[in-house]
């Protein structure tokens, strides 16, 4: 049980290391932080907020893979070297296909409910 613990401990840091020293990660926390609120807010139904909590793991899911591979990047590889240059780019890929699958299905389901509380107050 103690083992149990101490393992949500180790990947509290993990999330911790990547809050903090990754950009990226935090700007994605927000936009999901705030994907939350647009889904409170137009009142979404449970099957679009099956698909916003979706994309926000998604996306942070690999934001934190994209974090440790580039960790262990500049661990095995600190100097110049073309690999390790292709190895970071294709994990940064993995991050921005997931964000524009979030993007798109964000626009699905909150644009035509904000152009139509738009509509209502004009
Ligand atoms: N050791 C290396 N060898 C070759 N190219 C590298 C190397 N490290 C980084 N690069 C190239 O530079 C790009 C940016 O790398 P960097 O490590 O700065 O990533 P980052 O996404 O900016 O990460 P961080 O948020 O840690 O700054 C990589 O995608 C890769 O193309």
């Amino acid at each position: 049980m103690k083992k149990f613990i101490r393992g949500f401990g180790f990947a509290f840091n993990g999330l911790k290391y990547a809050y903090t020293t990754q950009l990226n990660f935090r700007v994605h926390v927000f936009a999901g932080l705030l994907a939350i609120a647009m889904g409170f807010f137009l009142q979404i139904s449970a099957a679009e907020w099956n698909w916003v909590t979706l994309c926000i793991a998604m996306v942070l899911l690999t934001e934190l893979l994209n974090t440790g591979i580039e960790t262990l990047t500049d661990l095995v590889s600190p100097g110049y070297n073309k690999l390790a240059g292709h190895v970071k780019d294709v994990s940064a890929a993995a991050v921005l296909v997931t964000a524009f699958f979030a993007l798109v299905t964000g626009c699905i389901i909150f644009l035509p409910k904000i152009l139509a509380l738009f509509n209502h107050a004009a």
